[in-house]
């Protein structure tokens, strides 16, 4: 049955509007998308952040390269259509191209992350994506089933920042094990986290916990911690809903000319161990 693509609360409308949405016969419906016969993904894990640029890919790639240097096997879905900084922080252009099935192959680095991304699909690496957002979820849906993942046993879906349709979709078409939020410590962190928290809340999805980034500056010269962005209030929000902080990252100069030079496989980030942790018992 075809999904009713203009219902925003699949599972739970009742309207008679919704005549051939899935949701339509009553009670919660799934609407989960299954893996081809050539993925075989044990664990997918979505990174979230309520608002952009507080390090959401950089945390993603982080998260991915730890997990692949305890020995797993780990993909990285760039859901970022619009802005996608995956491909650039592991040094990745080559194109990916399809097969006799129909599949994508996704790119592999040397150390064995395998990466999808809309950057890794276009001629020109820097033409923007003007799509709708119809057209985008339904990319990150390709990203997902048209894929042949082979084994992988985490795999990180990066999030565009916020609560749209991206989320909405991968939350209700990926089997999510579940969700970590990284924000920074900014007064207006409170009502962002909670939003991205009650999202995932309201579709059912774990809250992993959150992490923390650009948590702080150390003086190169005295070793001093200075509070760029002021001071931190993770510990309360994540002890008010219930869920770990799973790192507090410093902002490290280090890491930016990683990320830029596309070397991402060689940072050690020890802030993460905790989230590992967590992973690793899913
Ligand atoms: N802890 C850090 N220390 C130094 N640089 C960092 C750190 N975290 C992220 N960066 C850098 O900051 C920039 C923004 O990070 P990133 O792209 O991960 O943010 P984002 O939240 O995913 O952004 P967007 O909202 O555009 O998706 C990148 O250049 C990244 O390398």
């Amino acid at each position: 049955m075809p999904e009713n693509s203009s219902c925003s609360s699949a599972g739970s409308c009742t309207k008679s509007s919704c005549e051939g949405c899935p949701s339509h016969n009553g009670g919660p419906q799934s609407f989960l998308v299954e893996q081809n016969k050539f993925s075989n993904i044990k664990h997918v894990i979505g990174v979230v952040s309520g608002k952009g640029g507080v390090g959401k890919s950089f945390v993603t790639s982080s998260l991915a390269v730890n997990m692949a240097k305890k020995g797993y096997k780990v993909g990285i879905l760039d859901a970022d259509i619009t802005g996608p900084s995956i491909p650039k922080m592991f040094g990745a252009h080559d194109q990916i191209l399809g097969d006799e099935n129909g599949l994508m192959h996704p790119y592999e680095t040397k150390e064995g992350i395998k990466l999808i991304s809309v950057n890794l699909l276009m001629d020109n690496e820097e033409d923007p994506v003007i799509w709708r957002g119809p057209v985008i979820a339904g990319v990150v849906k390709q990203f997902w089933n048209e894929t042949a993942w082979g084994d992988i046993d985490y795999l990180f879906v990066d999030m565009p920042p916020g609560t749209g349709d991206v989320p909405l979709t991968v939350f209700q078409s990926l089997p999510v094990d579940g969700i970590v939020i990284v924000t920074s410590p900014q007064e207006l962190v409170n009502m962002i986290v909670k939003k991205a928290y009650n999202m995932a809340e309201a579709m059912h999805i774990t809250v992993l916990g959150v992490v923390e980034n650009f948590s702080y500056l150390k003086c190169p010269d005295c070793g001093k911690e200075i509070k760029l962005f002021g001071e931190s209030h993770i510990d309360e929000i994540a002890k008010e809903l219930s869920v770990p902080v799973l790192g507090k990252l410093p902002l490290d100069t280090s890491y930016a000319a990683i990320a830029d030079k596309g070397d991402f496989y060689s940072i050690e980030n020890d802030h993460l161990a905790k989230a590992t942790e967590v992973l690793e018992r899913i």
